[in-house]
């Protein structure tokens, strides 16, 4: 079976990348990570990466004269694991044009909100603040906006009286991971299409 080859991004505790490498592991998933990239030195997710035997690729912003030259370093790290498909799983950069130029398409982001609503660094945060009775999750693919891209998959989990920006952010988590793990996973074996902004998988 020819297995789809990922490159995922993060920039924290990597949990949605840990969930993604133990389904790989089962061949029948259809995928392999290939590699890990960071914008960020001695996080949990990069440890996670090295545990499962998996290469590792860091490029920092501040390293660099300019964003643009760190969005072409950073495309190049990426291309030299030759992915299929680029994950973003709690990656906290907005990449820029040559990174979409050659990812377009195929990278795909998990963001810890119900798009439209909520987009940027503080999903949960601001869901909490607005009084929505309703967050959740979101796998879309980047586009160059801020989490503007086609939807591909939803999941939602309930708002409760007491919840902080903790304690919701850790319910949306628990329900993004099995989200990620089956529409990757689908994605990988059965393909996509794209009609406009709807997004048909398999
Ligand atoms: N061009 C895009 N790049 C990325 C997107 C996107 O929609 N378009 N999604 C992100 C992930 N994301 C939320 O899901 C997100 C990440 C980062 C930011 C942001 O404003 N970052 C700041 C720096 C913040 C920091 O380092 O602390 C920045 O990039 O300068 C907003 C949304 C993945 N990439
Ligand atoms: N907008 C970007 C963003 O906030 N992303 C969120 O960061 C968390 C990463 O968790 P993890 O490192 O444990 O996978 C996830 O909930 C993801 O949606």
């Amino acid at each position: 079976m020819v297995t789809a080859r990922l490159v995922v991004l993060v920039s924290g505790s990597g949990t949605n990348l840990q969930a993604l490498l133990d389904a790989c592991a089962d061949p029948a998933y259809g995928a392999t990570v290939v590699g890990v990239g960071a914008d960020r030195h001695g996080i949990a997710g990069l440890a996670r990466a090295e545990a499962a035997g998996v290469p590792t690729f860091v490029a920092r912003v501040p390293d660099f004269a300019t964003r643009q030259e760190w969005d072409e370093t950073f495309t190049d790290l990426t291309a030299a694991q030759r992915p299929d498909l680029v994950i973003g799983a709690g990656f906290l950069k907005l990449v820029g044009k040559t990174f979409l130029d050659r990812f377009g398409g195929r990278y795909v982001n998990t963001h810890n909100a119900l798009l439209p609503a909520f987009p940027g660094m503080h999903g949960p945060r601001d869901a909490v603040a607005y009084g929505v009775k309703l967050a959740g999750a979101t796998l879309h693919f980047v586009d160059g906006g801020v989490d503007t891209g086609p939807i591909i998959a939803q999941v939602a989990v309930p708002v409760l009286d007491d919840d902080t920006e903790d304690t919701l952010s850790e319910r949306i988590k628990d329900a993004e991971r099995g989200q990620l793990v089956d529409y990757v996973g689908r994605m990988a074996r059965h393909g996509w299409t794209v009609d406009g902004r709807r997004v048909i998988v398999g």
